[in-house]
């Protein structure tokens, strides 16, 4: 594995990862509500902010808005994605390369992997290249588990989280991003499977402050070391402020209640 802690894309050990691309995951919808959003400068601006540590993007906006940002802020790209269009059975088109991620600047690579998806032999096999091909560069790799597919009826459940873990542990990644399980046990099982992987919480659609600073001081309770975030922050008018809370959960061990009047 890569000792990521001396990497930019921890501090302390831990993670706060800004995902943006949900232009190509799910449209100009997700856009709708803060209209500002659709541009990637804002998101970019907001990844200027100390408990930032990497912000997660596709090719076509790393190359159009990262060569501004390249002094404070670390890139990670993701190397696959597939838009809400496709009707198929979920699977990711690989769009872009590790040797071109790493031209671009990048310093890790986000790869999405479906499991028990009709598609995950294929995935996995994709996965394989891109992890080998990462670790010729040196880059750690961050994997999107999401299983999901016509047999699972509840990605979200406990033992599906768990598994999901496993696997990022069992196919290399250094970090898995899975979704929360809902309890904070259920989060340390899928920790303890992750053995040496660490554990990030998918931010997943916007909720109250309260309601997602809880899920993630659980996340962070349980031994998971971090956030991967979009629309939590960006769809915030105001960014900053629960980036604020967000640190003081993630890096200061803040409760939920210190970290909302420390973002007033
Ligand atoms: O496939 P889903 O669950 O609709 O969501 C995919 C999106 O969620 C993320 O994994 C995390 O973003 P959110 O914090 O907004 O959920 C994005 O990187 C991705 O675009």
């Amino acid at each position: 594995m890569i000792p990521i802690d001396d990497t930019p894309l921890c501090r302390d050990g831990k993670a706060l990862i800004l995902a943006y691309d949900h232009g190509l995951e799910h449209g100009p919808v997700d856009f709708k509500d803060v209209p500002e959003s659709a541009d990637p400068e804002r998101t970019f601006e907001a990844a200027t902010h100390p408990a930032v540590t990497s912000v997660a993007v596709q090719k076509g906006v790393a190359e159009a808005y990262y060569p501004s940002y390249e002094d404070d802020v670390d890139l990670m790209v993701k190397l696959n994605g597939t838009s809400n269009l496709w009707m198929g059975e979920p699977d990711s088109a690989v769009n872009c390369s590790v040797d071109y991620a790493a031209e671009l600047g990048a310093s890790s690579v986000g790869f999405t992997l479906y499991g028990g998806s009709n598609k995950e032999v294929e995935m996995a096999e994709e996965f394989r290249d891109v992890h080998e091909a990462a670790r010729d560069h040196g880059l750690p790799t961050v994997m999107w588990s999401y299983p999901r597919g016509q047999g699972l009826k509840n990605d979200t459940k406990p033992s599906t989280i768990a598994y999901a873990a496993r696997l990022a542990l069992e196919l290399g990644a250094d970090i898995a991003k899975v979704k929360h399980p809902g309890s904070k046990s259920a989060m340390e099982d899928a920790v303890r499977m992750a053995g040496k992987t660490k554990v990030v919480m998918s931010g997943g659609s916007k909720t109250t402050d309260r309601e997602f600073l809880e899920s993630v001081k659980q996340t962070i309770d349980a031994g998971g070391k971090g956030l991967a975030v979009g629309r939590n922050v960006w769809q915030r008018e105001n960014p900053t402020r629960i980036l604020d809370a967000l640190e003081a959960v993630i890096f200061e061990e803040a409760s939920v209640d210190e970290a909302l009047d420390a973002a007033e």
